[in-house]
């Protein structure tokens, strides 16, 4: 029998190819980026989170706690918030008066645009903007410089690439630390290895912050909460395996640093945002990051720095 209403064949440009799709949702709170190969990504604009990464399989890359914030209550707990302009709590440096990871992560960033992506033509660039013309009263109080943050992410297809480039707009140098917090789904904690810290100093902030030297690849077993330092600088790659088999390979750009952090069984009952509590078995933070010194911006100057993560 001939149907009354034949769906209609979707409507193409020949010789055009399939172009990614962004997608803004939740009120313009959130954003899709799918390729036309199925890779997707979901961004909070508060923090300018990246929530989620999956593969043109549907596979998840990052972990993101069931009891995140995700109304712009709090910073969100998973993904990769954005640590700026202190990383943990300061003693100093202009930033004492911040909450730890300072503000980045819980201010609403503007969407600024996309753009296909040069290195991959396949791909998304998405392009985020904080400055201090964004921040409450309350905020600006607590670190009064002018500031302009753009974040730029490009989705390709075995890769997330993450640029941050701060300006100092203002008349006054000022001082900051950043880091990438990368929060990765694993399988099982258990079995990862990370590769790329063997001989690297590092600070243990889980045993009172003594500095030590990493012997061998970094496996879990207990509260995690290291700052390396690799010698041989941010080019030198990061890979996370598990059961013996690279998953992640991390490289860095201008990023000197790397937190590995996993809060284990005790310090992830204690945090209120993290669900569920044994969500520490199938979770590994790390976090990319210019954490161990201070980068100061006189009036004028920019600083960028980069990580893409690799699927392997
Ligand atoms: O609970 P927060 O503020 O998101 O921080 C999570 C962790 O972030 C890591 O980067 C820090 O090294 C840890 O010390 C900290 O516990």
């Amino acid at each position: 029998m001939e149907r009354a209403r034949k769906p209609t064949a979707l409507a193409t440009t020949p010789g055009l190819p399939p172009q990614p799709q962004v997608t803004l949702t939740d009120s313009n709170a959130r954003l899709t980026a799918t390729l036309p190969t199925g890779e997707s990504i979901d961004i909070l604009l508060h923090g300018a989170t990246i929530l989620s990464w999956k593969d043109a399989a549907g596979r998840e890359n990052f972990w993101l706690s069931d009891a995140a914030k995700l109304d712009g209550s709090g910073a969100a707990r998973g993904g990769i918030p954005i640590v700026f302009p202190v990383f943990g709590t300061s003693d100093g440096h202009g930033a004492e008066k911040l909450p730890q990871h300072g503000f980045a992560r819980n201010s609403r960033w503007e969407f600024l645009g996309k753009s296909t992506s040069e290195a991959a033509k396949e791909g998304v660039k998405l392009d985020f903007g904080l400055s201090s013309q964004n921040l409450s009263d309350d905020v600006r109080a607590q670190w009064p410089y002018t500031f302009g943050l753009l974040y730029s992410v490009t989705l390709d297809r075995g890769s997330l690439n993450t640029t941050l480039v701060v300006t100092n707009d203002g008349d006054v140098p000022f001082e900051f630390q950043t880091l990438l917090h990368n929060y990765f789904r694993v399988d099982d904690i258990e079995k990862v290895t990370v590769k790329g810290f063997e001989d690297a100093p590092y600070v243990d902030k889980a045993d009172q912050f003594k500095t030590k030297t990493q012997a061998g690849a970094v496996t879990f077993a207990g509260e995690t909460d290291s700052v390396y330092t690799p010698a041989q600088g941010p080019g030198h790659p990061l890979v996370i395996e598990e059961d013996g088999k690279p998953r992640f390979r991390i490289v860095r750009d201008n990023l000197e640093d790397a937190v590995v952090f996993n809060p284990w069984v005790d310090k992830a009952r204690s945090m209120g945002d993290f669900e569920p509590k044994d969500g520490w078995k199938k979770m590994l933070c790390v976090e990319p990051g210019s954490v161990s010194k201070w980068q100061t911006l006189e009036k004028g100057d920019a600083f960028e720095a980069a990580q893409t993560i690799y699927l392997v």
